[in-house]
């Protein structure tokens, strides 16, 4: 990918070697050797990118980016710093700089970073002609530039303007039900309800009912009738999470609402009408339940009008900076915590984590560690990973792992699942599990005995 680049230094030898080689990777790069002469020529130059040494005589490269910010804020600016610098190199970042570097600069590495901002500049563009999709009506906005959300953004906007029915895959906890609302609040009917039905949670008789609504004497405990989430969400959205798990009988009836538009209440004789759009959602591989026999192939084609997949988080991996940054304010906001920032050797263990509960899974392991972060900063030792995953990674997320209810926010439970983590580690040596933890050898067994920890021998 080339650009126009712009590279700015009073240091003669530096600027030209920078030029030298970003026109050799093919890149049209023009040179000043001032601030001045660089903004005096940003109409006629019209830069993608400008790389620009920070101390200079006269308008510093910081009062540079500054201008540049206000006048032209899509153009990238790349600051480069000197080694006792770091401050202002903080400040450039803080003053919307694209990345900097630190003197002195090695060529092949601003040759990377042109490409990458590029780059970045490029998703950005297309992104920002995507329809934003806003807020998702569940308190968030959808976080991501990985090339394959953003083709879901767009997606959302054209969905958005119909009704058809979508199918939205991907694994556990990467945004599904997300999807599924800002397709909802982008979209003319976003004043009437969303309602999103887990279909594995409800047993078929309360599913059917929760849906269709009953009538009274309908079934033991039906002592009134009820109205159903199909009447209720009136022109809305039916959100039907883990739709291949439901019964066969249940899948004949929701082709009956696809199909005609129409329903029974459960016990019932005469149909109503729904004019709810429906979203449905699924971890599991349609094609072999529907090769199998356990799912009508009739209304899986009626159900995948339009599909969507998420990817899971670890093929989306640029993405976790920004989705970590934003759940942590998200948590913050919920919580009360302090912790706003996340270090460097936390950010490198968020990268190297393979995820498999996704997003999910980040926000629960960000949630612990804001509650044993006791100041602004997230730390690699407020880390704990691989709480939120079954054995097979699938089918994982926080709900199914029992004992360790990733709502359960209190210090007692972050300090026990803390401890056994570090048990675990060492191979439950005691002395080493509290050296880790700083504790004494009787505090510690202390915890054991409290939280009733299991020590591997
Ligand atoms: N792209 C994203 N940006 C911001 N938050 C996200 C994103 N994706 C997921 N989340 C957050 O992660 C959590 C899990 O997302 P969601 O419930 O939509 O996943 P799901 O795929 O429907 O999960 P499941 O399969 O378990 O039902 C939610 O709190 C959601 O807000």
């Amino acid at each position: 990918m080339n650009g126009r680049i712009l590279v700015v230094d009073d240091e003669e030898g530096l600027r030209e070697a920078l030029a030298e080689k970003l026109r050799h990777s093919g890149h049209a790069v023009e040179t000043a050797a001032s601030a001045e002469e660089a903004l005096a020529g940003l109409s006629r130059i019209r830069p993608d990118l400008i790389v620009t040494d920070l101390m200079m005589p006269g308008l510093t490269g910081l009062e540079l980016l500054e201008k540049v910010q206000e006048s032209l804020p899509s153009v990238g600016v790349v600051v480069m710093t000197g080694n006792e610098d770091m401050a202002s190199a903080v400040a450039a970042m803080k003053a919307g700089a694209f990345d900097y570097l630190v003197k002195p600069v090695r060529l092949a590495q601003v040759d990377e970073l042109v490409v990458r901002c590029l780059r970045e500049q490029a998703l950005n563009r297309e992104a920002e002609a995507a329809p934003e999709p806003t807020d998702t009506g569940s308190g968030g906005k959808v976080v991501g530039r990985d090339p394959r959300m953003i083709e879901i953004y767009k997606m959302i906007g054209v969905l958005a303007r119909n009704r058809a029915t979508v199918m939205i895959r991907g694994e556990t906890g990467t945004g599904k039900e997300m999807v599924a609302r800002a397709i909802h609040t982008n979209s003319a009917h976003a004043d009437e309800p969303f309602v999103a039905v887990n279909c594995t949670a409800l047993s078929e008789t309360l599913l059917e009912s929760e849906l269709f609504g009953h009538v009274k004497g309908s079934f033991t405990g039906a002592v009134s009738a009820r109205r159903g989430y199909f009447e209720m969400a009136g022109s809305g959205t039916i959100f039907l999470d883990e739709i291949g798990d439901t019964s066969p009988e249940f899948q004949t009836k929701l082709l009956r609402v696809l199909q005609e538009r129409t329903f029974y209440p459960v016990g019932g004789e005469s149909p109503k009408r729904t004019e709810a759009r429906i979203i449905a959602a699924t971890h599991q591989p349609m094609e072999l339940l529907v090769e199998e026999g356990s799912f009508r192939e009739d209304l899986y084609f009626r159900l995948r009008v339009v599909e969507i997949e998420v990817p899971p988080l670890r093929e989306r991996r640029d993405d976790i900076p920004r989705l970590a940054e934003a759940l942590l304010e998200r948590i913050r906001t919920a919580t009360g915590s302090k912790a706003r920032h996340i270090g460097p050797a936390a950010m490198r263990r968020l990268l190297a984590h393979d995820w498999p509960g996704n997003v999910r899974e980040l926000e629960n392991a960000l949630t612990r560690a804001a509650v044993l972060a006791r100041g602004a900063a997230i730390d690699e030792e407020h880390l704990v990973l691989g709480l939120d995953s079954d054995a097979d990674g699938v089918t994982g997320g926080a709900r199914a792992s029992g004992r360790d209810d990733p709502d359960d926010l209190s210090l007692d439970s972050a300090i026990r699942r803390h401890v056994q983590v570090v048990l675990h580690r060492t191979d439950g040596n005691k002395s080493e599990t509290a050296r880790v933890l700083g504790i004494s050898r009787s505090r510690l067994q202390r915890y054991v005995d409290r939280f009733d920890l299991h020590v591997p021998s």
